[in-house]
């Protein structure tokens, strides 16, 4: 009856989630993997190449929709396909896999992003990411970061601008608007370029960048387009190497200038110590300045290539989860009154009339909305799941989980937890002031992942990976992380243009047009 009536995926899942739970119930996840997956391939293989192509909000839908009702066994396990996910939606099991310093491997579906973001940071493992790693996180020190204020509060003001447009008109979709801004700053801070992306919402880089976001999306659950050699054959896998030539020239293009600057500023420099002794405005650093003099520890430079996909990852990585968490915060003020009210009295008390540049210490400041930020993150946090494949043996909550075991971590459910957070629908930014966040376990809370392959954004201000485990507990405010700047500063910019606007007044909710990320919004119907 499901299967006619219904979606065959609702059914392998749940079909797979009753064996699993069966078999989990047993002791013995192994008999569920050896038991059952035939019974669901094949249910998915006749049925999944009609029916899958639902959109992405019902596909996660259906994921957390189960994974709650099921929420108070020790371990799940869900098919995509012919592949068995172990989900972990408990702190104690999230905390086996990202505490090791072991787990560190990508599962399968980030393959798909190989051809775009390479072997970066993001999906390379073993020794390659380890020394990756170690070269590129001095780039995010403290200092490094206080220059890209600059960026982040020039683009910000543009923001401004072009939302006091809309002051006192009808209500209107600022999804785009924002999304823009967080691209032109990753752009400006990782390579140093001004895309305009905020004045020209028409770019063909811009709009590769989100076809080829949606393309991978697609692939990664859609296993007929997994094979590299069928892909090209699909309309799909043809827009994919047409995005990817798109996104790849640019890169290119931006890099050779990089160098061809780097050289000439050389020469010149040469030239000018010869004669005098230097003077001049500081030159703004990017990312990729940064990455063209970085070497490991034999003194090797980055080559081409590996410098071209740490600038991919850091341009996907960098913006689309700023962007994802500015639009969450300001819906969650928009919805909570009360809440706007408070950020706006923080906001006054640091700075008063002036419409100065902020700065770190004005961010330092801002703790209330610090709050907010991190309760945004909590209940929508940007990457709502990701994935790792187990390197060894482990036992996760009595259970022996085999090596080589696909693991997806599902902080939305995870952040969701009642025992931890009570009312967990409910949005109260106080959850986090010091006082309430004392004693909580320190892998309840991840938007930023945890451990030693943490978001490597949230990891540059703490001097380590194990300080930065214990979410929610920042005594002092020189924690708050890189992202969350990136998030605060766009963050005063958006609230003072916004207490303009009639239904985003203290009095108001944000009208029902607002729209968000694809994927969560039917969590709310
Ligand atoms: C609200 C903002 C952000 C959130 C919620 C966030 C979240 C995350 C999460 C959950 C991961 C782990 C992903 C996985 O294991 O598959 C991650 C990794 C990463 N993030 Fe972020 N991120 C944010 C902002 C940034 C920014 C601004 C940058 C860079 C400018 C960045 C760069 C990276 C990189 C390079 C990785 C891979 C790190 C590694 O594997 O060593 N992120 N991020």
């Amino acid at each position: 009856m499901l299967i006619i009536g219904g979606d065959p995926l609702v059914f392998c899942v749940e079909i797979s989630l009753v064996c699993g739970t069966l078999a989990l119930l047993w002791n013995n996840l192994l008999i569920c993997t050896i038991s059952f997956p035939l019974l669901s391939q094949m249910v998915l293989f006749w049925f999944w190449p009609i029916q899958i192509d639902f959109p992405p909000t019902d596909f996660f839908k259906q994921i957390v929709h189960n994974l709650e009702e099921f929420r108070n066994l020790p371990l799940l396990k869900l098919w995509i396909g012919p592949l068995p996910f172990v989900i972990l939606y408990h702190p104690d099991a999230v905390e086996v896999v990202l505490n090791s310093s072991k787990h560190i491997e990508k599962s399968f579906p980030y393959k798909f992003l190989h051809p775009w973001l390479g072997t970066g940071l993001l999906t390379s493992t073993g020794d390659k990411w380890r020394s990756r790693r170690k070269m590129i996180t001095p780039t995010f020190h403290f200092t490094i970061l206080a220059d890209f204020l600059e960026v982040m509060n020039e683009q910000a003001n543009i923001l401004v601008d072009k939302l006091e447009k809309h002051v006192d008109k009808e209500p209107f979709d600022c999804f785009l608007d924002i999304t823009l801004c967080a691209l032109d700053i990753i752009c400006e801070t990782a390579m140093g370029k001004n895309v305009g992306a905020q004045n020209n919402r028409d770019s063909e880089y811009v709009r590769a960048i989100y076809k080829m976001s949606d393309l991978i999306h697609h692939r990664q659950k859609s296993p007929w387009l997994w094979s590299n050699l069928m892909y090209p054959m699909f309309q799909e896998g043809r827009e994919h190497t047409r995005s990817l030539k798109i996104l790849h020239s640019f890169t290119d293009n931006v890099i050779a200038e990089k160098v061809c600057e780097i050289k000439n500023h050389t020469q010149q420099k040469d030239d000018f110590d010869d004669n005098c002794e230097q003077s001049g405005p500081k030159k703004r650093r990017a990312f990729l300045d940064m990455l063209l003099n970085t070497t490991d520890n034999e003194g090797k430079k980055l080559s081409y290539m590996d410098i071209r996909e740490e600038v991919d990852t850091f341009m996907f990585e960098g913006h689309d989860t700023t962007a994802a968490a500015m639009n969450w915060v300001i819906y969650l003020l928009g919805c909570h009154p009360e809440a706007q009210k408070k950020v706006h009295r923080e906001l006054d008390e640091v700075f008063g009339n002036s419409d100065r540049p902020v700065t770190m210490d004005d961010v330092k400041k801002l703790r209330y909305l610090e709050c907010v930020v991190k309760e945004a993150l909590r209940l929508f946090p940007s990457v709502p799941f990701f994935a790792r494949t187990t390197s060894e043996d482990c036992h996760i909550r009595g259970f022996k989980i085999p090596k080589a075991t696909e693991v997806v971590v599902v902080p939305y459910v995870l952040h969701r937890e009642p025992e931890i957070f009570p009312d967990p629908e409910e949005f109260r930014p106080e959850r986090f002031f010091p006082e309430n966040s004392k004693g909580r376990h320190p892998y309840a809370y991840v938007p930023f992942s945890a451990g030693p392959r943490n978001c490597i954004g949230a990891f540059a201000v703490v001097p380590t990976t194990e300080r930065m485990n214990l979410n929610g507990d920042f005594r002092s405010l020189w924690l708050i992380t890189a992202a969350e700047q990136f998030l605060l500063v766009f963050h005063i910019s958006i609230v003072i243009t916004f207490s303009f606007f009639p239904w985003a007044s203290p009095e108001s909710t944000l009208h029902p047009l607002y729209c968000f990320p694809p994927y969560w919004d039917v969590l709310h119907m």
